[in-house]
């Protein structure tokens, strides 16, 4: 584990030191034995943090197999717990950036890490704010992969804390470089909002904006008996390969990602009253009539019948018709 994010030479990532005993690999991932540690330095997960641990090792090793993690390969993970996952990803990865908010768990998964000179840990928030990522996170993306090999790629891979997984997600989307892969364990209704089509009580803003730049699949839904503590919902391991032509297609991210919350923000409501309320100030009623009318989206259309490519063509002409106003 290192400060200076040293990401390895372009050869196979380093093994993990030998365990022995209660260390070994099987016996290591249980509640019996999470528990054990964390009393033995002192603590007790706290909820607010979100700190339910996957007990079971075969979850966490299908964690890291389905983001099919590569030498050259950037991991960043959100939620570095006490390092489990952290530690079998080392053995896979070119270089691993880690986040925990807990200061007590930072330093016990800092045991844990030692052994990774490509393993760099930060301790902190990883939102500067609830919904943007810390400017240093992705300076050390950055600078990883100017270090490393033209191919490698850069994925989140987290079981991550629930209460921001969705501004985690998301926001990483916007980013610079952006992620070619996300694998993430997530509450398993929000990985039923990510894969969500028209027609579907769950498709909405987040379902547009993560199939919009993203091919996504659930891997496995997990029970709460698999975490400890139990969590009271049912979770989802979720894959997101970035797709970045469909990504860079879109001419404004920021626009793009705005305007479908906003449409989307009473679903229920007829297109036409979401529309003029989300452009209030920015476009007159005139010019949205004449977009919905040449998009053939008459009187009764909601937000919620349309499919992503009839989303992305409104959310477009909007944003051409404001350039339009904006030059005159
Ligand atoms: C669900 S646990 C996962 C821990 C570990 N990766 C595992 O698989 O067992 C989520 C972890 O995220 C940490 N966390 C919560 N909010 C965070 C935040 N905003 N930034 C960084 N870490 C956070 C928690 O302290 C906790 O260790």
């Amino acid at each position: 584990m290192s400060d200076e994010f040293d990401p390895n030479p372009p050869s196979a990532p380093p093994q993990p030191p030998a365990r022995s005993g209660n260390a070994s690999r099987g016996s290591r991932q249980t509640a019996t034995y999470l528990s054990k540690r964390l009393t033995a330095a002192g603590l007790r997960p706290v909820s607010k943090y979100g700190q339910n641990f996957l007990i079971d090792l075969n979850l966490v090793e299908l964690i890291a197999r389905s983001a099919k993690i590569g030498p050259h390969d950037i991991v960043l993970e959100i939620g570095t717990g006490v390092g489990s996952l952290t530690s079998i990803m080392a053995t896979q990865a070119g270089a691993i950036l880690t986040v925990e908010i807990d200061q007590n768990l930072f330093q016990l998964a800092s045991e844990e890490l030692a052994p990774f000179p490509h393993v760099k840990m930060i301790q902190g928030d990883a939102l500067k704010n609830k919904s943007t990522f810390r400017d240093d996170i992705m300076e050390s993306i950055r600078e990883a992969k100017s270090r490393l090999p033209e191919d490698s790629k850069f994925m989140l891979v987290a079981n991550l804390p629930y209460n921001v997984a969705t501004p985690i997600v998301s926001n990483l989307l916007h980013q610079d470089p952006p992620p070619d892969r996300i694998v993430v364990t997530i509450q398993k209704e929000l990985g039923e909002r990510m894969v969500a089509g028209p027609g579907s009580k769950d498709y909405g803003a987040l379902s547009i904006w993560i199939q919009a730049t993203c091919r996504a699949e659930i891997v496995r839904i997990l029970p709460p008996t698999v975490f400890w503590p139990r969590p009271k919902v049912d979770s989802a391991i979720v894959r997101l390969d970035v797709d970045h032509e469909r990504r860079n297609a879109i001419p404004d991210l920021k626009y793009f990602h705005q305007t479908v919350r906003a449409l989307f923000f009473h679903r229920r409501k007829f297109l036409r009253s979401v529309v003029i309320s989300a452009m209030k100030g920015r476009l007159e009623k005139p010019a949205i009539d004449e977009i919905l009318g040449r998009l053939k989206h008459g009187e009764t259309a909601r937000a919620e019948e349309l499919n992503l490519e009839q989303i992305s063509e409104l959310v477009e002409a909007l944003r051409q018709a404001e350039l339009a106003n904006e030059s005159t």
